[in-house]
Formats: C-alpha cells, structure tokens, sequence
C-alpha cells in the first residue's frame, strides 16, 4: 500500500496560515480563568514538549486478578514540533502510556512532564487546566451525540468561560480548518467516521494545544479516510506547530506520518528512532514483523513454498534487499547483472517512501554458485544495500 504523498483536499493552506496566525484560545482561555492553569514550571524539564523519565505503572490487584505492571521503566524524550508514534501490539501498554502523558493515569513512580511542566505533580484542578495545553482524538472519535458538530467543538471553549462570540469565530474557524464547514449543524449520527474523527480534531484544537494525543485515532476508519485524516495531522503538525504523539497497532500510519517511533512490548520500550532507520534495520523481532506485515513486505507467495536453508545442488538463492535514501534510486540491479555478469532474476517486492526518503525492499534471485562465491555480497554491501539470504531454490 502507497500511503506517500497524500494530501488533505478539503482545506485550502492559506487557512492554515490565517488559524497559525490568529490569537491564542489558550491565552483567551488563561484571561478568562485568572488563577487557572497554575501547573508549576519544572526547572528539570529539559528541552522536550514531552519529557517522560523512568515512568512505571502497575495496576494494583484486586480479586484473584494479579497486579499488573502496564509501563515498566519508560523514558521518553520528545522535541516540540516531533511527530512520535508508539506502536504495539494488544495490551502492550499503549494506552496506559498515552492516559499517562495527559494526567488521566498517575505514574506508580517516575516524571511526566509536558510543556515544562511535572503532570503527575499537580493537582485535579491545575491538572485540569493543564490538559487544556494536551489535545486528545481517540479511536471512537468520542463526540455527544446530543450536541451537532459546532456545538461538540464548542464544548472545551465553553468550559473555559469564552464569551459566545468568541466561541462561534473560533469554533468557525476550526470546522473550516478541518474541511467541515458545511457541516456545522450536522450531529455525529449524520456525519461519516471520518468526518466525525474531523470534528475530534477540531475539538482537541479547540484550546490552542501545543501537544496532541492520538489514541488509535485511525483504526475505525478505511484506508483512504486514513490516509486523509493522516494527511490533516501533518499539515497540523508542520503549520501549526503542534507535536503530536500517536498510538497504533499499524505501521503503515507510523511509515506515513511519524519522525520517530517507539516498539512498546510488556510495557517497555524495546526499539526507538527516527522512522527511516528503524524500518531499513530493525533491531528486534516485533519491529521486525510489524514491517513484515506491510504490503509488499511479505516473501511472494509463490516462493514461499520452494526455498530451502540448503544451498547444495540449488539454482537460484532468494536474497532480501533494504535500500534506503540514495541507495534505493540507483540502477543497483542493471548495474550489478552487468559488472558481475550474471542473471538476476526480480522476485517481488515494493518501492516506497519514508517521509522524503525512497525507500525499497527487493526480493531477487541471484545464481547461487555467484552468491557462495562471495562476489554478489560484496558488490551489494559495497552499494550500501542490507542483504539477507532467505533461501534457495532448487
Ligand atoms: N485500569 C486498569 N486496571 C487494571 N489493569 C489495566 C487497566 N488498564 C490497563 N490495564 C492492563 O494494562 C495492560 C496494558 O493495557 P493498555 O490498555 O495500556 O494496552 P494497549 O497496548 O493500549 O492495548 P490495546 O491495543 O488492546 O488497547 C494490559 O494488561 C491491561 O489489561
């Protein structure tokens, strides 16, 4: 699946210019409230929006039910303006980590702090304020049914004591941020998943956040809303300055839109780094078969059955290539059938990109006597290419 290069059609970029630009609802949010949002600066913040250091969480136990440790030593750091995705697996801890940036869950031990400031510090009440700096979409899109889609916006506004004028240019402005201004008066029964997931957007914007929190904010949707909804969080993101961490069981939304990931299991995270990297050399098994289960990925299924880990008396040896940045445009396989003088057979495969990093995972057939020879290894190696042998064929 092709996921590059989307763009979000339904809102013009000079609109984005115009929201960047326009006065701060936190800062009418903080005139409105004196005395609110009182969360206290931490000196030991460092440079991150989100700081998260040796964070555990073990859910006590009740019943005959075992305590559960759902974060175990997590530490985080995530520069303003970073879009950070999380990806793991079912009960890897995905939520209890993302419930644990914005307050919702307090760390059994360790430091969340966001925007200089120590969450799991405060109290309910500059907790509260303080969440109106962290934005949050969830998979369900959680609207009220009862209230149309201008009024579902207008909710954090209202809470915050703005005046009605000011709710209705702000909230105006965010539906027509999010391509939905023909729909302001349409209650979420009427409007499609992704439209609704549109008005979830608007909705955590609302207080002018310098933090989103994504919470498998896709998964409900189909692919191509996906991808439209993928492509207004980048837009969120690079124009309005926004960081946004995300929360997935799919690697083809954190290949479409995150800097950096970090691979959650059992509550740690196990790998982490810009996303490029990551996905050309994995470190563990989970992150390798999470970019295994990408399209394209997967060994083509008419080779599966006929390899074999025995080159003796084999024809043809099935090589995996990784090529990445420069790599991955060059005429590798011409180039190489030509200097070496042998026949390369193209099996499957996918070419892509990482952000604006080409990217391509190749699968070929080299003769094997010209790969036991050492000479096709050192040629690929000397182009830059990741090489795995994944069998032979007789
Ligand atoms: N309030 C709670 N009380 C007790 N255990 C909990 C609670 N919330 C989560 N857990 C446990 O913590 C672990 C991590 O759960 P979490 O919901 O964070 O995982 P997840 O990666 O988000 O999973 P999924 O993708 O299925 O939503 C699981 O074992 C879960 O059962």
């Amino acid at each position: 699946m092709m996921l590059q290069n989307v763009s979000a059609p339904s809102f013009p970029p000079a609109l984005f210019r115009d929201f960047a630009a326009a006065p701060s609802a936190a800062g009418e949010v903080a005139q409105a409230r004196p005395g609110v949002g009182n969360g206290r600066r931490s000196d030991a913040a460092g440079g991150g929006a989100i700081v998260l250091r040796e964070v555990c969480k073990t859910f006590p136990a009740r019943g005959s039910d075992a305590a559960v440790e759902a974060l175990a030593d997590i530490s985080l750091d995530i520069p303003s303006g970073e879009i950070y995705g999380v990806i793991g697996r079912s009960g890897a801890g995905k939520s209890t980590l993302i419930r644990t940036i914005n307050g919702l869950e307090r760390p059994t031990s360790g430091e969340v702090i966001v925007d200089g400031v120590t969450v799991n510090r405060l109290d309910e009440a500059a907790l509260r304020a303080e969440r109106r700096k962290i934005g949050m979409i969830f998979q369900h899109f959680n609207l009220l049914s009862s209230r149309s889609a201008f009024d579902n916006v207008a909710l954090p506004l209202e809470l915050a004591g703005l005046s009605r004028a000011a709710i209705r240019t702000r909230v105006d402005r965010l539906l027509d941020l999010v391509g939905l201004a023909d729909k302001r008066d349409r209650y979420p029964v009427e409007l499609s998943g992704g439209q609704k997931q549109r008005v979830g957007i608007a909705r955590a914007l609302a207080t002018d956040p310098k933090v989103l929190l994504s919470d498998e904010a896709t998964s409900a949707l189909d692919p191509e809303t996906t991808r439209s909804i993928l492509a207004l969080l980048a837009r969120v993101n690079a124009e309005l300055g926004v960081t946004i961490v995300l929360i997935t069981h799919e690697m083809a939304v954190i290949k479409e839109i995150c800097h950096r990931v970090g691979v959650i299991e059992a509550g740690r995270i196990i790998e982490e780094g810009p996303v490029a990297e990551v996905f050309a050399h994995p470190r563990t098994t989970t992150a390798r078969s999470f970019i295994g289960s990408l399209p394209g990925r997967e060994i083509p299924a008419s080779l599966a059955g006929r390899l074999t880990d025995d080159p003796a008396g084999a024809r043809q040896s099935v090589l995996r290539l990784t090529l990445t940045g420069e790599t991955a445009s060059q005429p590798l396989v011409t180039r190489l059938a030509r200097e070496l003088g042998i026949d390369i057979a193209l099996l499957g495969g996918q070419i892509d990109s990482i952000g604006t990093l080409p990217f391509a995972l190749l699968y070929v057939g080299v003769p094997t006597a010209a790969w036991a020879s050492g000479a096709v290894g050192a040629a690929l190696d000397a182009a830059g290419a990741t090489t795995e042998v994944i069998g032979h064929v007789l």
